[in-house]
């Protein structure tokens, strides 16, 4: 499969891969990060580290679900009236028991009095606080939510590698779960090389950009559930490079860099990391991101370096970084949702490369239609933001018409 380009006069061999190939040796490079305990309230984005079990029955007792009255439901007749014994409030810790021949008012959420078989709604009585007017019958049962129907005390209600949304959350703390075994965090760093590169706020003189692809990417890793600990910028220069790395030792589980590993004079990434001897120069058959590496800090933490053009570091992290951050996070679905869609316009390709095209999903019509949007280049930032899918082109493919079903990665964030 993998072969290797032959090397010019002055440049280092590559690998050549497609990008399944990249992806895979990518993600083999971490394992999920050692789990820690952290407050269920704050678990929201992070993986479980193990099976999660109820503590109790949920609901814990029979309990009602509607204002109204515990009744025996054999005992109400349309125009009889009962006593009404008692009145029971969510939050009553009373054990209370139902006389026969009575009601007892009951709020939403009370616990249902022994005896009582069903309750009936206010609205099918005349609301009486001593005796109250039956206008209505229910069966038994009604109303009544039954302890443990929800679920049973030593169910396994989250599974480990489940990424815990709000709804998880909530179960956390339902099932009595006041803290959460998680994996840690991955921390990550991100290095962006350029001499022409300035901080967004500061004045431009000719020849230079505003460093646009470290915020980018940090804000892709946190949006994966990172912890981003360091966006930093390098000027073209191997030393400084070497170093910038160097000084990450022990500050991250995972390093990204972009720029710097194509084939310039000045493409100093791919020289660092061939100089500190872990460094693997990649060609990935696909377009945005064919010129890959991948290289390692001195302490073995694995460093990925995306090619610097804005739109081929957003699909490269996509494609190559989110699945091993999301691996490190512990995560049982490191790979985002696939959809099919259907192609709003002819679309040309050159076979022998996969493409993954910025495109927004437009559900106008129910099913999913996919518009490119921001046009081939990988300088075309304009339209990066208003790109909700990318659409996965395969690699034999010269040419797709308007309506025919494509593949597309569904970039909106989910939960799990
Ligand atoms: N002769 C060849 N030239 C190029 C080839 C090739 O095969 N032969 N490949 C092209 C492809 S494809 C890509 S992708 C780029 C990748 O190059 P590098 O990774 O070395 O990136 P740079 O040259 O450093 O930068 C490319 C481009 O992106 C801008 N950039 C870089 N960093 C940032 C940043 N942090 N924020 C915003 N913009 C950034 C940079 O100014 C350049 O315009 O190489 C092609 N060339
Ligand atoms: O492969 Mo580069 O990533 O297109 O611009």
């Amino acid at each position: 499969m993998a072969d290797v380009l032959p090397a010019g006069p002055a440049l280092p061999a590559r690998v050549v891969r497609s990008l399944d190939e990249h992806a895979a040796a990518v993600l083999a490079l971490g394992r999920p990060l050692p789990a820690v305990t952290v407050p269920s309230a704050q678990a929201r984005g992070r993986a479980l580290a193990a099976d999660v079990r109820s503590t109790l029955d949920l609901p814990p007792w029979d309990s009602s679900a509607m204002d109204g009255y515990a009744v025996r439901s054999a005992e109400l007749h349309v125009g009889g009236a009962l006593e009404v014994a008692d009145d029971v409030a969510a939050g009553d810790t009373r054990d209370v028991r139902l006389p026969t021949g009575a009601v007892a008012r009951v709020m939403t959420g009370a616990p249902v009095p022994d005896g009582a078989d069903a309750v009936l709604p206010v609205e099918l009585t005349d609301g009486g606080t001593r005796r109250v007017h039956v206008q209505g019958v229910v069966a038994p049962g009604a109303h009544v939510r039954r302890r443990g129907e929800d679920v049973r005390a030593g169910d396994v209600v989250l599974h480990a590698g489940d990424v815990l949304g709000a709804g998880a959350v909530g179960l956390l703390a339902a099932t009595g779960h006041a803290h959460v075994a998680v994996h840690a965090r991955p921390r990550v760093a991100v290095l962006s090389t350029g001499s022409e590169l300035v901080p967004p706020g500061q004045p431009l003189a000719h020849g230079q950009i505003h460093e646009s692809n470290g915020p980018q990417l940090a804000a892709a890793a946190e949006a994966a559930g990172a912890d981003v600990v360091a966006v930093r910028v390098v000027r073209d220069d191997v030393p400084a490079v070497r170093a910038a790395l160097a000084a990450l030792v022990g500050e991250a589980d995972l390093v990204v860099t972009t720029g710097g590993v194509s084939v310039g004079a000045y493409d100093v990434v791919r020289d660092a990391l061939l100089a500190d001897g872990a460094g693997e120069l990649v060609h990935v058959r696909m377009q945005p991101g064919k010129p890959q590496a991948v290289g390692a800090l001195a302490d073995g933490t694995p460093v990925l370096a995306l090619p610097g053009n804005p739109v081929s570091s957003f699909v490269s992290f996509e494609v190559f970084v989110r699945p091993l951050l999301r691996r490190l996070l512990g995560a049982r679905h490191v790979h985002r949702r696939r959809l099919t869609a259907d192609l709003a316009a002819d679309l040309r390709s050159t076979a022998g490369r996969r493409r993954l095209l910025r495109a927004r999903l437009d559900w106008g019509s129910g099913r999913p239609v996919a518009v490119l949007v921001g046009g081939p280049g990988s300088h075309l930032l304009g339209a990066l933001a208003g790109a909700d899918a990318l659409v996965d082109v395969p690699e034999d493919v010269a040419h797709l018409a308007a309506g025919d079903p494509v593949t597309v990665i569904d970039l909106r964030e989910h939960d799990a």
